[in-house]
């Protein structure tokens, strides 16, 4: 049997094949999509939830698609703000939600109820790699400064050639208009160059910038040895950090 291509889903090919895609598609509504490219993708995106309902609703979209596609939620932990609503939708859905906190912001006045499994490390530089290295694809929904440092570091790691992993904007209601004008910007005063400037996939809605981050391959204009990165481990992972639901034995992802 082929690979599980998108939008084909596992009752179908069970009764079917794989092979024969027509017979497929009157299935597609009723039935749930499988993504066969991620496990679990990384959404970074504010803890707080915006002043137009609009962000709300595509953060909630997000979580349903998620689960419609049965991939799990890496996020930072957090049950306040537009993180919150990732989640408990998530969660609420049936999906698998990985919650990824720095001691210092546990507590409920600052992070609010969490859901899921809930991973704590020691500071914000830990908590970025643990998110990294757990997460096949990452996508950011309007934040602030806490999600566009998240989102430039994983882009720069992309650009760097420490991971191939889909970095996505979803760009609700034009929220990211003004940063994807600074990287033509950059690309075009010469500070950014066409392959990574195109790291860089945005799209309105969930479903849209889920798609497109399937279908994603990167292009490198230049290489960077594997072996100079060897020592960069969070991309080549193996999680040590104890867990609620591993009770504290060492864990192989
Ligand atoms: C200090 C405040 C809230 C702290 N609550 C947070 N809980 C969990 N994760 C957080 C929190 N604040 C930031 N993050 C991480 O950064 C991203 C959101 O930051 P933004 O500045 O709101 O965009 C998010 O992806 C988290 O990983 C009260 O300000």
């Amino acid at each position: 049997m082929t690979a599980v291509k998108a939008g084909m889903t596992v009752g179908t090919m069970g009764k079917q094949g794989a092979d024969n895609e027509s017979l497929c598609l009157p299935l597609l509504a009723k039935e749930r999509i499988i993504s066969k490219r991620f496990k679990r993708i990384c959404v970074f995106c504010g803890s707080s939830s915006g002043k137009k309902d609009i962000f709300s609703n595509v953060a909630l979209s997000l979580g349903r698609e998620l689960v419609s596609r049965k991939v799990d939620l890496v996020y930072g932990g957090g049950s306040i703000g537009l993180m919150g609503q990732v989640a408990q939708t998530v969660h609420g859905g049936g999906g698998h939600v990985i919650g990824v906190i720095p001691t210092a912001l546990m507590g409920k006045d600052l992070c609010g109820q969490t859901v899921g499994e809930l991973r704590t490390v020691r500071d914000m530089h830990q908590r970025k790699a643990e998110m990294a290295g757990l997460a096949d694809a990452f996508v950011a929904l309007p934040g602030g400064y806490g999600t566009l440092e998240e989102l430039l570091e994983v882009l720069t790691w992309s650009q760097l050639g420490i991971h191939e992993k889909p970095v996505g904007l979803l760009n609700v209601d034009g929220y990211y208009n003004p940063l994807l004008a600074l990287f033509d910007k950059a690309l075009e005063e010469g500070f950014l160059g066409l392959s990574a400037r195109n790291i860089v996939v945005s799209a309105p809605t969930a479903s849209e910038l889920l798609d497109k981050l399937e279908a994603y391959t990167q292009i490198h204009d230049w290489a960077i040895p594997k072996l100079y990165w060897e020592d960069v481990k969070c991309f080549v992972y193996t999680s040590t950090i104890p867990t609620t639901l591993n009770q504290g034995k060492p864990e192989a992802i």
